[in-house]
């Protein structure tokens, strides 16, 4: 997915993309609490705006939809300060979020705001950090928050900071995006999981059989989030029923994302409270 332009950087607002898990399995949990997986992430341009200005001090508004918790602890802020602790020249600013990308939806949206945090501070006060190190920094505020620095379809392993690039293109299919207005608790949700081997490695799939994946592709996380809210399962049923080539729970959910062949997305009316979002 292409990042705004050097130009763009200038003006200081960049859109900070959403992305979506192709697979996604829970292998082992580890000493330091988290879990060792394997997915692919893949991006979507569902986006936020992120605008950051100079100002006398540090402050921060949000609009668009309600972010839950405390603005301090807001991943862009949490980026400005990671970076703030090394580069202590680096000077006061004001950061704007508009928030569009569902949250606790299982599309990273606050991993990317925190990625576009860290990239946009270090191109306008050109901080020089290679991308090793943005990814390192990344890792620090999210799991998920590493591939938004390289933001291209990933194999990601470890935490899901491993990141190789892979040659995945879904041009040929367009998507929808299905948030039925459930959060789900990304912490809790892994507590609810058995860790074990998957019957087959996400590096083994053919990438290019996508009418394959309904059979072979799964989110480990799918079993446990369906058997609380069989919403969420119902989602991915009508999208089978309506044509999807693959259909899926991206993340620890909820939101539910379908592939269709290219222009055939389909009309379907799925209540007042759902959340739509096609990429045709
Ligand atoms: C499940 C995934 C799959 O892509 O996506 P989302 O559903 O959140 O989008 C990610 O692993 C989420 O990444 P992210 O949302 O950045 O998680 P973090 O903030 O690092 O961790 C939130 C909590 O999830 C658990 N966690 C997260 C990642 C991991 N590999 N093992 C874990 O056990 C930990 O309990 C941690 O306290
Ligand atoms: N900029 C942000 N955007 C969204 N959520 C944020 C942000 N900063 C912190 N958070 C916190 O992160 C949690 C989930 O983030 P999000 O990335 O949207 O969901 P998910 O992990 O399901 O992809 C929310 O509970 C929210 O309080």
């Amino acid at each position: 997915m292409t990042r705004s332009t050097p130009a763009e950087a200038d003006n200081m607002v960049v859109f900070p993309n959403c992305k979506i898990n192709l697979g996604l399995h829970i292998l082992r949990k580890r000493m330091d609490g988290f879990h060792d997986l394997e997915t692919i992430f893949y991006p979507l341009p569902l986006c936020d705006a992120l605008e950051i200005v100079h100002a006398d001090e540090l402050s921060f508004t949000v609009s668009g939809i309600d972010v839950p918790g405390n603005t301090d602890d807001n991943l862009c802020l949490k980026a400005y300060h990671l970076l703030k602790k090394d580069f202590p020249t680096l000077p006061p600013v004001h950061i704007h979020l508009h928030k569009h990308i569902p949250i606790g939806a299982g599309l990273g949206g606050g991993s990317s705001d925190a990625a576009f945090t860290l990239l946009l501070l270090n191109d306008k006060f050109k901080l020089g950090i290679s991308e090793p190190q943005l990814i390192a920094y990344a890792a620090i505020l999210g799991s998920d928050c590493a591939f938004f620095i390289k933001n291209k379809p990933c194999l990601a392993t470890g935490r899901g900071e491993v990141l190789e690039e892979i040659d995945l293109d879904l041009n040929r299919y367009s998507f929808l995006v299905v948030h039925p207005g459930i959060h789900v608790n990304t912490g809790k949700a892994f507590g609810k999981i058995t860790p074990g081997e998957p019957a087959q490695q996400l590096r083994d799939l053919d990438l290019q059989s996508v009418h394959q994946w309904k059979d072979v592709l799964v989110n480990d996380f799918e079993a446990v989030v369906f058997a609380e809210h069989p919403a969420i399962k119902a989602i991915k049923d009508k999208m089978y029923t309506s044509g999807a080539v693959y259909a899926a729970m991206s993340g620890s959910g909820s939101a539910v994302v379908g592939l269709f062949p290219k222009g055939q997305l389909p009309v379907i009316d799925w209540g007042a409270q759902y959340k739509v979002f096609e990429k045709q």
